[in-house]
């Protein structure tokens, strides 16, 4: 029996991770990751890159992706809590240009895994939020590549209510439309 409580989303291949939790008087302990409960719960993708950041309340990172040398994606928050969000952009996908949004935060513990294929951003809900991500390929600057996080098309319902503003990096303000992507930009199912 895995220790890791594994959910299938209704977007194929992207999943929630929750690890066993062990609390005492003193606090909690898990093991964050662990390659051989990795492996046994059925995932066989390698890691090669952990990424951090921490972003202040209203910051929203993304949509991003790299291609070619995409990168499937393992996410956590350490401090506070995300609005989490993966837009699936796998042409022949039954749910190409769908999105799946969930909560990721410092009391959930919750993961998400993210396949190749997929755009990734976040909204901070919390003062501030620490992230935790791993990932299946090296950065390479000349092939990150985005969406717009208030494209028409694909409606994402990013709590904007919760923050006061939104901030956004020069870079994530002038992303293109999806509507807008080359197809040769975009992935294989
Ligand atoms: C992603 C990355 C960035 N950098 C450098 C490049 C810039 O000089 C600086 C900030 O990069 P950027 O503004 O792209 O960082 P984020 O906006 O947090 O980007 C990330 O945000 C969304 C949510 C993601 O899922 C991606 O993993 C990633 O694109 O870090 C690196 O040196 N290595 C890296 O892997």
């Amino acid at each position: 029996m895995s220790r890791l409580k594994v959910t299938q989303t209704n977007i194929s291949g992207l999943c929630i991770i929750e690890p066993t939790l062990y609390e005492d008087q003193r606090g909690y302990f898990m093991e964050s990751f662990n390659k051989r409960d990795w492996q046994e719960a059925g995932f066989m993708e390698t890691f090669v890159q952990d990424n951090e950041s921490t972003s202040k309340k209203g910051v929203l990172r993304g949509l991003h992706y790299q291609h070619p040398y995409p990168q499937a994606k393992l996410i956590r928050v350490l401090d506070g809590a995300i609005y989490d969000v993966a837009v699936d952009m796998r042409m022949g996908s039954v749910t190409f240009g769908q999105y799946y949004p969930i909560v990721l935060s410092e009391q959930n513990k919750k993961q998400l895994y993210i396949p190749v294929g997929f755009a990734h951003g976040f909204l901070v809900l919390s003062d501030k939020a620490k992230v935790l991500y791993k990932t299946t390929a090296y950065y390479h600057k000349e092939y990150d590549h985005g969406i717009r996080w208030d494209d028409p098309t694909l409606h994402i319902s990013w709590p904007i209510h919760q923050v006061e503003d939104i901030m956004l990096s020069e870079k994530d303000k002038a992303l293109p439309y999806f509507k807008d992507i080359p197809q040769g930009r975009l992935f294989v199912k």
